[in-house]
């Protein structure tokens, strides 16, 4: 038990730091995936890291004294499956009738150290299933690889750093560990309806992501001055060590040599220091962007872009304004400080001369301009992080705005051009039309869009998880056929709810997909679940059992200010799980058998979805909701992701378009640009 602890004492204090360490990478990683890092992954790595390093050493240790010690009860492995039952029967006293000998058990160390070997992994197990999403085998067989990297360590002697084995090669240890490890897979279920969706977090991780905050930037010009620091200090030390010009004050001067020399000779040298600086600054904030197109060093590592304001690609002599403002502001006070020390300087340029006499006869005046000018500087730079940071206004400074460039990141710029170029959806129709006289057929186009959404399932879900596709008799339907296939493909088990058989479809080229793809599932090239025109609660069984629901039911056909059946019946139940969860959880048993719409159920925000609701994707736009004239109709299907194909529409980027598209994504399916020319 001693060693055990005294183990776990040197792991508290030596191992958090450790784990911050192998932790900083993860960050790095999240902070250039997503642009900002999400704080309770970050915490659950951490927490991972450390829980691994504590276990590690805590079946390595303690080491023998010396590489050749011989350890008499680790040389032979025990071997004997469940060997610790008959050695605790064989020596224990314990009677189930007499309680007297039950607290005898417990510290019984056959029975304590298989509870300390199930606790071990235990947490394992739980993360496994929280954090990584493994299904329940998928935890056995890493848990008993865990255990077994354990064991085989110990039996090698720290794989040959030690002659022989130091502790026992126990196969009861392997079977207690991975129990261990599947008690904590269990347990973690009961938990994760009370614990945080992992996946909304990436969500609302990558939304933040989209926007250069106010932190990200003062990264990113902290790195950059770093940048340039070095590069300026660099090329000082290499100037001066060459001799070809002479240093302030020689290397070897005394003290009183410094001393006596004047401000001009010490001025005169430093000028190439000066112009080090400056070519530095040059370097990094001027020559940098214009051969990157809008990126210093540090902004290209940190994914931001100086662009012109409109999202518009920026030229030289923009990077020049930017920076040369910012250089002049930043100079501006220290500026009129050096004139203000230097005044009563034995010898002042004649060009500053009238200016230092000013100052010297209105020091105080100087010195309250100067302390005005910063005060306000720095005042209006922290009300405008503030407001920026409660995301009132974007972060402007004061140069960006005279420049009229900004800083975005590009994830955002691309949502930002994304949104520019919206067309409506006549002009989206004329444009698949243009897209397939160009060669592409619209077969090929829904391909493309079906597989765009199944990569948005794919990137959210992290692993097959059971979906469920709504589907529509038009060409929305036929991504969604698409979809299906793929991640039915890729071993989601995915229901796919039609309204028509296959054969029934009109709109082409949905019915040629629907049908060739019902043909390979026939033929047994992918399993999939086809319900035709299901009743209610069958629906509602599929949708309950979902942990994505992708909405292919309706697309930019949709026309009316209501939906027919058995749309509106499909989309309240989608609803209904999202926001009340499934039947016989908290939903009204009425509602849950008749499928009758709640009006409640739409419109609501993604705040308001249940921690175990299904992912919803919307293909092209949310079912009920107008592309163009950004009206819905009651009930509206509520998505956390919109996938939109081709362009934007008026209706995903209108205000309050939030509610029923979640964060709308656009797949451009081919390079849309040239048949845009020519659509005028
Ligand atoms: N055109 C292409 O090749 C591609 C299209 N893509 C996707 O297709 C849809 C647009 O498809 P379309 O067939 O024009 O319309 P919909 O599928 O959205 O809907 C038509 C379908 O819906 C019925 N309907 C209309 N209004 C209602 C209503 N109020 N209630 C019930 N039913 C209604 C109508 O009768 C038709 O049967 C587009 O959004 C893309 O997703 C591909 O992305 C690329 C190739
Ligand atoms: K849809």
């Amino acid at each position: 038990m001693n060693v055990y602890l005294s183990d776990i004492l040197t792991a508290c204090i030596l191992f958090p730091v450790v784990a911050f360490l192998i932790t900083v990478p993860y960050m790095i990683y999240q902070y250039r995936r997503r642009g900002s890092v999400p704080k309770l992954h970050t915490a659950i790595v951490y927490s991972f890291v450390f829980y691994l390093t504590c276990a590690y050493f805590l079946v390595l240790l303690p080491l023998p004294a010396d590489r050749t010690a011989y350890v008499a009860y680790a040389a032979t492995p025990q071997l004997v499956p469940f060997n610790f039952v008959h050695e605790f029967l064989a020596e224990t006293t314990f009677s189930p009738s007499d309680p007297a000998t039950w607290l005898r058990v417990l510290r019984d160390p056959y029975i304590y150290e298989a509870f300390f070997n199930v606790l071990l992994l235990l947490p394992l197990g739980a993360y496994l299933r929280y954090y990584f999403r493994r299904r329940w085998w998928q935890a056995l067989i890493i848990g008993f690889l865990v255990t077994l990297s354990f064991e085989t360590t110990q039996l090698t002697g720290l794989w040959g750093i030690y002659e022989h084995p130091y502790r026992l090669f126990d196969v009861d240890d392997l079977i207690q560990n991975t129990l261990g490890a599947m008690v904590g897979f269990w347990l973690a279920g009961p938990a994760m309806r009370t614990l945080p969706d992992l996946r909304t977090a990436n969500l609302r991780a990558a939304e933040a992501g989209l926007s250069a905050s106010v932190t990200r930037r003062a990264l990113s010009f902290a790195l950059d001055s770093a940048l340039t620091a070095a590069l300026a200090v660099g090329s000082i030390y290499l100037v001066y060590r060459s001799g070809l010009v002479a240093a302030p004050i020689g290397a070897k001067a005394t003290a009183a040599q410094a001393l006596e020399a004047t401000t001009a000779q010490i001025s005169d040298a430093l000028l190439p220091a000066r112009l080090c600086i400056l070519i530095a600054l040059v370097i990094v904030f001027f020559i940098v962007p214009v051969v990157t197109r809008g990126r210093t060093p540090a902004q290209a590592l940190l994914h931001l872009r100086i662009v012109r304001t409109g999202a518009r690609r920026a030229s030289w002599y923009h990077y020049l304004a930017r920076y040369g403002l910012l250089f002049v502001f930043i100079w501006i006070p220290w500026g009129l400080f050096t004139l203000l020390t230097e005044v009563g300087g034995s010898s002042i340029g004649s060009e500053a001369g009238t200016l230092a006499t000013f100052a010297s006869q209105n020091t105080e005046a100087c010195i309250a301009v100067l302390a005005v000018f910063t005060v306000a500087w720095v005042v209006s730079l922290i009300v405008r992080g503030v407001r920026a940071a409660s995301g009132r206004a974007p972060f402007v400074m004061l140069n960006g705005m005279l420049s009229r460039t900004r800083i975005m990141t590009e994830s955002g710029l691309a949502a930002e051009r994304a949104r520019l170029s919206a067309l409506s959806v006549d002009d989206v129709r004329k444009l698949e039309q243009l897209i397939a006289e160009g060669g592409i057929s619209l077969a090929s186009l829904m391909r493309c869009a079906g597989e765009a959404v199944a990569d948005e399932v794919r990137t959210w879900a992290g692993g097959p998880v059971r979906v469920c596709v709504l589907t529509g008799s038009g060409n929305n339907g036929g991504d969604g056929w698409v979809c299906a296939e793929s991640l039915a493909r890729s071993g989601y088990p995915v229901t796919l709810i039609t309204p028509k058989t296959a054969e029934e479809l009109t709109a082409e080229p949905a019915r040629t997909e629907a049908r060739s793809s019902l043909k390979r599932t026939l033929e047994g090239e992918f399993p999939l679940t086809v319900a035709v025109a299901p009743e209610a609660d069958d629906a509602a069984r599929a949708l309950d059992e979902a942990e994505v629901v992708v909405d292919a039911i309706l697309g930019t056909g949709f026309t009316g200010s209501s939906l027919r059946e058995p749309y509106a019946t499909w989309i309240s139940l989608a609803n209904l799980r999202r926001f009340k969860g499934p039947r016989g959880k908290g939903r009204g048993a009425h509602r849950a058998r008749t499928g009758k719409p709640s009006k409640r159920a739409s419109g609501t925000t993604l705040r308001d979805r249940r921690k175990d609701a299904p992912f919803a994707v919307a293909v092209d736009v949310p079912s009920g909701y107008s592309a163009q004239a950004a009206t819905w109709a009651d009930p509206c299907f509520c998505a956390d992701v919109t996938v939109t194909m081709l362009a934007m529409k008026p209706g995903l980027i209108a205000s309050g378009a939030e509610r029923f598209c979640g964060q709308v994504k656009l797949a451009e399916l081919v390079d849309t640009a040239p048949y845009r020319e020519k659509l005028g």
